[in-house]
């Protein structure tokens, strides 16, 4: 039943775009593309027209969420799931679709009030990508990377992911208080990539709406290139270099403006299914991951 194949693409808003261009071209690396709005950062990580775009606007926040399906049949699969459990869908014309790059796209709020994309089509870009950190980027059938979203709504919203949507758990992780009842973090997937989506307890389900969004390269030196050049751009390290345990990627957390951190790593285990079943892990790292020097998140920090 499972018809999304992967993360396409995040679109946010940001009041410094100026700081955003220093952090994703300068400092990892990303290679600059161009789209409909000649304000917007538009940003290449494959043959993808962009994986990440990033436009000024008077607040920081996601402005999609944008999951990508094989055909058009899965597209309208999706859509009738998503009307039929109540939340109402809305096709985008073909203007709004040709801007995302996409042949069709259909778009939703989910409950933790994420606006979210499905589209099918992706139209490509076949000039070379060129990186700055001298990385390839892990896409292809995995997808973008990986995003982690908040939310006050634990149950609504992993049900909807699960059993609308059709994401695959991926095991869990406890967080906050250490005896019953407890709150978990749920990881979810839908390709070989061990997760695609997190879902995670939050203080509120307002602004920026994102937790992080993981990026993955294809070497260990290419994250501790992109690592040095982000410190020396005087950019926050949210959580130094470490390997996570469910899905055994080297990462180090990178603080973004607008209070939500982009993840950059190497080495992401691929998942069978065959075989696979869910765990819970209980530490989120075989050694390092320190983020005791950085600030909080937005995302868990209360609202009057
Ligand atoms: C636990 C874990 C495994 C694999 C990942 O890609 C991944 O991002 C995580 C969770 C990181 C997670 C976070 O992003 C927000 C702050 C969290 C909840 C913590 O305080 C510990 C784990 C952190
Ligand atoms: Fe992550």
């Amino acid at each position: 039943m499972t018809q999304i194949r992967g993360l396409g693409y995040l679109k946010v808003q940001t009041r410094d775009i100026g700081r955003w261009r220093e952090l994703v071209i300068d400092g990892l690396g990303f290679a600059e593309g161009s789209g409909p709005e000649p304000d917007g950062l538009y940003l290449r990580m494959d043959e993808r027209q962009a994986r990440l775009i990033v436009l000024p606007g008077d607040s920081d926040r996601v402005l999609a969420v944008g999951w990508e399906v094989r055909d058009q049949f899965a597209l309208a699969a999706v859509g009738r799931a998503v009307e039929a459990h109540g939340t109402p869908v809305k096709v985008l014309s073909e203007q709004e679709a040709i801007d995302r790059a996409a042949e069709q796209v259909i778009a939703f709020t989910d409950p933790a009030g994420i606006p979210v994309e499905v589209y099918f089509g992706p139209v490509l870009d076949h000039s070379p990508v060129i990186t700055g950190r001298g990385q390839r980027f892990v896409t292809g059938p995995q997808g973008m990377g990986h995003v982690v979203l908040p939310t006050i709504a634990m149950e609504e919203t992993v049900s909807f992911y699960t059993e609308v949507l059709g994401f695959l758990p991926r095991g869990a992780m406890k967080v906050g208080r250490r005896k019953p009842p407890f709150r978990r973090m749920r990881f979810m997937g839908i390709n070989q990539r061990h997760h695609s989506l997190a879902i995670c307890p939050a203080a509120h389900n307002g602004d920026p709406g994102l937790v992080h969004l993981m990026i993955e390269v294809d070497s260990l030196d290419a994250v501790g290139r992109a690592l040095d050049r982000v410190s020396q751009l005087g950019f926050s390290i949210s959580s130094t270099l470490g390997r996570h345990t469910n899905d055994k990627m080297v990462s180090f957390y990178v603080r973004a403006p607008g209070g939500w951190d982009l993840e950059y790593g190497t080495g992401g285990m691929l998942v069978d299914e065959t075989y696979y079943t869910a765990e819970e892990i209980a530490a989120d790292s075989y050694w390092g991951h320190d983020w005791s020097g950085s600030e909080p998140l937005a995302a868990f920090v209360p609202r009057s």
